[in-house]
């Protein structure tokens, strides 16, 4: 994943369900740029799904493996969909934000939640009982502080969200 221009990849943070892996990859689509998910590169390290690491290990573990994997690679020239967790290692955003900006997805609870089914067994890194309005409020102000551009994704769907993240990228990324 390396490579000469390391001003133009964007990074896509936000709750589980808000679209960073969808809108992800149309975006590389569009805009001729690689794709990567962090969530997969994790799997592959550690060799087991998320949902594993967490029953075997625990969601400390899990945030834990992220940061290691957020701080072993290069993400030039990509579009960056990270796990909803990634903000939780001030570290991992530190290096990403090194690549482009940092694109947070904004999502009302009520629609996270019409997307999400599987909020107990979809590896998500949440303190055990943890409600996901609880995690929504808590995460909320750890996306807002990384982020350089948010997208009010309310009512959108996967494409005009995709035409509105590129709308407030800078001139010279469109
Ligand atoms: N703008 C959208 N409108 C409606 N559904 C969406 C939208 N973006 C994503 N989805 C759906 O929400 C679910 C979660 O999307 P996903 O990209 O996996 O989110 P994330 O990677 O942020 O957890 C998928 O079923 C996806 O098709
Ligand atoms: O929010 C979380 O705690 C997580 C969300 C998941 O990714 P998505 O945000 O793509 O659903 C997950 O697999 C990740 O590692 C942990
Ligand atoms: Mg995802």
């Amino acid at each position: 994943m390396s490579g000469e221009n390391s001003n133009g990849s964007i990074i896509l943070v936000g709750m589980p369900g808000a679209g960073k892996s969808t809108l992800g990859v149309m975006l590389a689509k569009a805009l001729a740029k690689d794709f990567v998910d962090t969530d997969l590169l994790i799997q592959l390290r550690s060799h087991a799904t998320l949902q594993q690491v967490l029953d075997e290990q625990g969601y400390l573990a899990l945030r834990q493996l992220e940061e290691d994997t957020l701080l072993s690679c290069d993400f030039d020239n990509h579009i960056v969909a990270t796990g909803g967790s990634a903000v939780y290692s001030a570290k991992g955003m530190d290096h990403l934000k090194t690549y482009g900006p940092v694109v947070y997805l904004d999502v009302a609870l009520d629609e996270l939640r019409r997307r999400i089914h599987d909020y107990d067994s979809r590896g998500i890194a949440k303190r055990p009982g943890q409600s996901f309005e609880s995690l929504f409020e808590e995460r909320r102000q750890l996306y807002r502080q990384y982020a350089d551009i948010t997208v009010n994704c309310a009512g959108l769907s996967q494409e005009d969200a995709m035409a509105a993240v590129i709308e407030q990228l800078p001139a010279s990324m469109r």
